[in-house]
Parts: C-alpha cells; sequence; structure tokens
C-alpha cells in the first residue's frame, strides 16, 4: 500500500489531544486527512448493510445515536492515505485494540496528562462537561493512564506537560516515522 501511514491519537479526555492536533493541521496544512464517517440512518436495508459490513470487519469504529449507526470504514482510512495524506484516528483505547486487530498498519501515539490532578484542573477549566461528565472521564482516564504502558500497545507515550514541548515531541514523531514516506 503507498502512501504515508495513519496516525493513531489516543488519550483520556482533556489530555490535550485536540490542541496538539490543532496546531499540527495548522503547521502542516494538507498533510493530514480525516476518514469520512458513514452514517447509516435508521432505514432498514441500509443500516442492515451496515451491520453485514460491521460483521464482516469493514469498520473499525461504531457509534449508535439517535437510532442512526455512525461508523468509521477501513477502506475511509485507505482512502486518505491513497490521496498521500497520513489519516488521523482519533480514538479511544478501545479503538487502539480495534485497530491492532486490522491490517491498517498505523503509527500509535498516546498522549497523556502528568497526572490525574492536572487532568482534572485541564477539564475543570475546559467547562465544557458537567460535574458527572467530569468524574467519569476521570474514571476513564485512570484506566487509560494504566493501559497506555501495556508493552506493544503504543509506539510512544507523549506526556503533555508543557504544550510546547509535547508538541516538539510529536512533530519529532511523526516526521521519524511518517512525514517522510508520502
Ligand atoms: N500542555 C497543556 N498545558 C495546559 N493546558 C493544556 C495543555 N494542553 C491542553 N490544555 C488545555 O486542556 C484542556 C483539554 O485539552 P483538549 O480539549 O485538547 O483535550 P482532548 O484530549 O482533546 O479532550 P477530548 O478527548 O475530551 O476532546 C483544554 O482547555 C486545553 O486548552
Amino acid at each position: 500500500m503507498s502512501g504515508p501511514r495513519p496516525v493513531v491519537i489516543s488519550g483520556p479526555s482533556g489530555a490535550g489531544k485536540s490542541t496538539l492536533l490543532k496546531k499540527l493541521l495548522k503547521d502542516y496544512k494538507g498533510v493530514f486527512g480525516f476518514s469520512v464517517s458513514r452514517t447509516y440512518n435508521y432505514h432498514f436495508t441500509n443500516r442492515k448493510a451496515m451491520q453485514e459490513d460491521i460483521d464482516k470487519g469493514e469498520f473499525i469504529e461504531t457509534d449508535e445515536f439517535s437510532g442512526n449507526l455512525y461508523g468509521t470504514s477501513k477502506s475511509a482510512v485507505q482512502d486518505v492515505r491513497a490521496k498521500g495524506l497520513i489519516c488521523i484516528l482519533d480514538v479511544d483505547i478501545a479503538g487502539v485494540r480495534h485497530i491492532k486487530e486490522t491490517n491498517l498498519d498505523p503509527i500509535y501515539i498516546s498522549i497523556q496528562p502528568p497526572s490525574i490532578e492536572v487532568l482534572e484542573e485541564r477539564l475543570r477549566g475546559r467547562a465544557t462537561e458537567t460535574e458527572e461528565k467530569i468524574q467519569s472521564r476521570l474514571e476513564e482516564a485512570r484506566t487509560d493512564m494504566e493501559e497506555c504502558n501495556e508493552p506493544g500497545l503504543f509506539d510512544i507515550v507523549i506526556v503533555n506537560s508543557d504544550l510546547d514541548e509535547a508538541y516538539e515531541k510529536l512533530q519529532s514523531v511523526l516526521k521519524e516515522v511518517s512525514l517522510k514516506s508520502g
């Protein structure tokens, strides 16, 4: 498969994934791409077709919302790659494990907060979540912070303490493994 390898970005909510990705997209315009999610509504035949594709393992992630099924298919990721763009996949750790079972061969990067306390501050500072949501995110973060060090799961774990330093690291990892291969 020609084209640059996709990049998986994972890590707890509030660790700084969007902040880092935003900088990356601004500094490297036209280098990155996102796979377009396919949406199937409640219409029976569409939904059935999507379910069949899910059963065949064609999707790397799916979600259901208001009776609609959403998903990112493997072919959508390959389409981005075929265009010579680095496909960014922002997924949770379950998504990482799922992608490992495919032949997509991405680079796996985990973005971690320096500590759970700092993460909590950032989540509160962002002021986008209810208290209940903050608590459930912190709970999920504890698991994520442990699992990210599992041998072989991520190619690199970047601790986002100082934003500029974390961004430098992210760029250098991408330059080493992906930015050059397009
Ligand atoms: N290095 C940093 N130092 C201080 N604040 C930071 C740093 N990185 C990100 N932040 C701030 O922390 C908050 C959470 O960051 P961000 O929204 O990028 O997280 P995220 O990982 O994308 O979360 P989600 O998965 O919920 O989208 C934001 O308000 C952001 O401005």
